[in-house]
């Protein structure tokens, strides 16, 4: 029987999916074509064959990734580039060794027909060697259940619809915002220790201080945790689990996408995953065990609106919150810790527009220690579009994937129900012909002036989706939002962050990570 407390998110949850429904309507009303399953059986026939898609063939591609081929040891973003420039717009990607045989697509109007034709459950296709890990190696945490991020069909909109009204609606996002802010007012101080008392430089391991960041920042949203990161004698136990989730990010990736036999045989690099994996589980188990006892040991009276995640999920699904509560440690530390990267790097090099940021900053929080709260952050439009600004140049993800339900047909070929298809927006965003200037940042194109609209709204509606799209969009993206803004308008408003070296670099792996140290140098205003 359900729980008084899960009706009400039930309810909420229907609310929730409608004005959802509502606002996707309303996001792709331009230049929006309508596609019934009717149009593509119409013409499936008379459209090219599927085996005529261009690409490397199975050979070519394990060519190309060994030693000595033109792709080893590329990153995955770089070998989707040179294919592309081969192939055209349009290419497959062989399967190898058991891996997935999938469809690139880099139109934009190819993106829309996915996406519009996605159906209720909207399939990505999941991390095999994470399904493998959670449901064979580690029965014991997991029983038969991936995750949200892997799960599929009916199982994936059950997940979904319960976590949503506690993860997706702007109310329940903002009531974190003092505890957030703290940590934000910690890191500051942080920024303070760690700089050199002349230059004002961080050290080069300052991409670990933005990491210990968000993973403090996510655990105080997930389980009211104070992981004490940013405290000069740092919790080494939580240091583990960033280096245990970057590993494991990395290698599941390689196993993924690269040639391997990882599904035949044990091999060096699947035996460092699991260890990498296994450290993540436990470490992530006990901060959650630790939490919920603290929750058993609360008064009912003492119990507040402000509740973690974690608690208010135990109320409707235990073994779903703990799930959703080791992804949300998971995968909350390399994707927030990358936009904020990203973001202070283009204030960074693009001081007129810090300043103006600095300047809308200073009308909500006239001194340093003002309180940043849910009003006053209604107040940061430029904000706002500076950090869409470098989600467009900068974006934390390179695309996204679907396995589509139904038949379609793409740029003239059949693309039969069950391909899986990446569409690779990261290349598009920085093309003068989707945002004029395009290598510029320029924050104000996400800003309507005088009751003109925003000029980046002229550019197709399924290019800019660094969230995904539709029922299956990123789940942490309030969180994230929320918690790159507060860190981000605190640090702007202690600091001029200045950047005095060459361009800063970017590699893929599963999320755009610096390549280069983050020499940021943060002058007290
Ligand atoms: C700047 C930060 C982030 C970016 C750019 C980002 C981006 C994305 C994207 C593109 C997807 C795929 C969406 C789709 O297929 O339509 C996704 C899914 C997901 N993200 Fe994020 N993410 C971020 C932060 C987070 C955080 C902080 C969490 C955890 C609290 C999180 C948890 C997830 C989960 C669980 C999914 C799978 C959702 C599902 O399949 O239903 N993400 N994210």
């Amino acid at each position: 029987m359900l729980s008084r407390a899960s009706c009400r998110l039930q309810a909420i949850n229907i609310h929730y999916r409608n004005a959802a429904l509502r606002l996707f309507s309303s996001q792709v009303h331009a230049n929006s074509i309508d596609l019934t399953a009717n149009d593509f059986e119409r013409n499936y026939e008379t459209a090219l064959p599927y085996s005529k898609i261009p690409g490397p063939s199975a050979f070519t591609f394990l060519k190309n990734a060994l030693p000595a081929g033109k792709l080893f040891g590329k990153p995955f973003d770089e070998i989707i580039k040179v294919y592309r420039r081969e192939y055209g717009d349009l290419f497959k990607f062989p399967s190898l060794f058991g891996s997935m045989e999938f469809v690139a697509t880099h139109k934009p109007e190819d993106f829309q027909t996915v996406f519009r034709t996605e159906g209720q459950w909207p399939e990505r296709m999941g991390l095999k060697t994470m399904i493998h890990y959670r449901t064979k190696v580690r029965p014991d945490i997991f029983g038969k259940r991936s995750g949200l991020a892997n799960a599929q069909g009916k199982e994936w909109g059950e997940f979904r619809s319960t976590v949503n009204p506690v993860m997706m609606q702007p109310r329940n996002t903002m009531i974190y915002i003092p505890k957030v802010d703290a940590v934000a007012v910690d890191f500051v101080k942080r920024i303070q220790r760690i700089r050199d008392a002349k230059t004002k430089e961080v050290p080069e391991n300052f991409e670990n201080e933005l990491n210990k960041w968000a993973l403090e920042a996510v655990a105080v949203i997930a389980l009211d945790a104070h992981l004490g990161l940013l405290d000069d004698n740092y919790n080494k136990r939580s240091a583990k689990l960033i280096q245990g989730a970057k590993d494991s990010f990395r290698l599941m990736l390689e196993l993924e996408f690269k040639p391997s036999l990882w599904r035949f045989i044990s091999t060096p690099k699947f035996k460092k995953m699991i260890e990498a994996l296994d450290m993540v589980t436990d470490i992530s188990c006990e901060i959650i065990e630790e939490a919920r006892e603290r929750f058993s040991n609360k008064r009912e009276s003492s119990k507040n609106h402000d509740e973690s995640v974690l608690e208010k999920l135990l109320q409707i699904d235990p073994i779903l919150a703990k799930l959703m509560a080791i992804d949300m440690l998971f995968g909350g530390i390399d994707t927030t810790s990358s936009a904020v990267t990203s973001l202070l790097y283009l204030l960074a090099k693009n001081p007129e527009k810090q300043e103006i940021l600095r300047q809308e900053i200073m009308t909500k929080l006239p001194t340093k220690d003002s309180l940043l709260t849910a009003e006053n952050m209604k107040h940061f439009p430029y904000l706002r579009a500076c950090l869409k600004e470098s989600l467009r140049i900068l974006p934390t993800v390179g695309g996204n994937i679907r396995t589509v339900p139904q038949n379609i047909i793409l740029q003239g070929y059949q693309i039969p129900k069950g391909t899986a298809v990446s569409m690779g927006t990261s290349i598009l965003l920085r093309e003068d012909e989707h945002f004029p200037n395009a290598k510029k940042y320029e924050p104000e194109r996400w800003l309507k002036k005088d009751g003109v609209p925003a000029p980046a709204k002229s550019a197709h509606p399924y290019i800019f989706l660094p969230f995904g799209f539709g029922p299956r969009m990123c789940v942490g993206k309030r969180f994230a939002e929320m918690e790159i803004e507060t860190l981000v308008t605190r640090i702007i408003r202690n600091f001029q962050v200045e950047w005095h070296h060459p361009d800063l670099k970017f590699k893929f792996i599963s999320v755009n990570v610096p390549a280069d140290n983050l020499l940021f140098t943060f002058k007290d205003i």
